[in-house]
């Protein structure tokens, strides 16, 4: 299957400091890919590169087949975009703002804008510096839907929206997908959404992208064991692909990629009285995998993943 989106050695400095790596990212036709990191990891600046709203220093990326500095304005209206806090032009009535960005494209979904605005009782005549912030991110997405592109770019879209909102804003997301062929990428650091909707996620670490594979691939690879031991251990515990490790007297807690035998085998050697072995949630195994010492992340790369 061709790729929506394809970065080679994609850099980006700010100050002399590198905040985008060597970037290779692969994005298949018809998925979603969720970019995850924490906070300054690099997902803005590479989103703002693809979208060629910034110019990187070293490296390319193609949407769509076609250089992002060369892109032409047939393949740039396949391609839409909801930036980071939903910037529109806030002095603009919601009717003002679709009739602004409507002559941008061929084809225009009016019936999808509508059905939006009116299930959000957003009302046309209302100016966006009036709107909730819910509201505001509705409006955004439906003038990025509408277009019907085939590629479609979010940088965080659910910050600052509640629940029920977020619940709405990812239903629009997951219709948007079942039309066939349709990519999406987005940002986000509300992990139970990702879980809900991609089938992919990259995390970027200090602009490294150390994990680019399935969603549950990454899920499942991290376990929890809590281990129940005779007495407390003498030395910190040893075993491949631990990323954490917490002991109180004689509870221990590991926090392992890729359990095994292998560790089944180190577990056994410390005879422990009882043991369990936890799964994770995407947002614990986010946190168990992000917490770990810089430098030691296990990098997990399509089905591949090396410890
Ligand atoms: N225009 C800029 N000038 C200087 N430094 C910048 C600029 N934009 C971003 N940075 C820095 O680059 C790093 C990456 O920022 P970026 O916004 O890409 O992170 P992020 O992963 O999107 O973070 P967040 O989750 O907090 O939105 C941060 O350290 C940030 O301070």
């Amino acid at each position: 299957m061709a790729n929506a989106i394809v970065t080679d050695r994609l850099t980006k400095y700010f100050g002399g400091r590198r905040v985008v790596n060597g970037l290779n990212l692969q994005v298949r036709e018809g998925s979603v890919y969720a970019l995850l990191g924490r906070n300054g990891a690099g997902k803005s600046t590479t989103i703002r590169m693809l979208l060629g709203l910034l110019k990187p220093d070293f490296g390319t990326a193609e949407l769509l087949g076609e250089e992002v500095s060369q892109i032409t304005p047939a393949t740039r209206a396949q391609i839409g975009w909801v930036g980071e806090g939903h910037p529109l032009y806030r002095w603009m009535t919601v009717d003002g703002a679709i009739r602004f960005v409507r002559p941008f494209y061929q084809q225009w979904n009016g019936e999808f804008v509508d059905q939006v605005l009116d299930h959000f009782d957003i009302p046309k005549k209302k100016r966006l510096s009036k709107l909730s912030n819910g509201q505001r991110a509705q409006v955004s997405l439906a003038l990025a839907v509408a277009p019907d592109p085939k590629l479609l770019i979010l940088d965080d879209p659910t910050i600052g929206l509640d629940a029920v909102v977020r619940r709405d804003f990812l239903e629009s997301i997951i219709q948007i997908i079942q039309q066939q062929g349709r990519t999406i990428l987005f940002s986000s650091h509300i992990l139970s959404d990702v879980d809900r909707v991609a089938d992919h996620i990259g995390i970027l670490s200090e602009g490294v992208l150390r994990v680019d594979c399935p969603t549950e691939h990454f899920r499942e690879s991290i376990r929890k064991v809590v281990v129940e031991l005779s007495e407390p251990l003498q030395e910190p515990p040893a075993c491949p692909g631990l990323l954490s490790s917490s002991a109180s007297g004689e509870r221990v807690e590991l926090v392992i990629v890729n359990y095994g035998d292998e560790h089944r085998a180190y577990i056994d050697s410390l005879s422990p009285r009882s043991m369990d072995v936890l799964e994770f949630n995407l947002e614990d195994a986010f946190v168990a995998y992000t917490r770990g010492r810089k430098g030691t992340m296990p990098v997990f790369r399509r089905e591949a993943m090396h410890v």
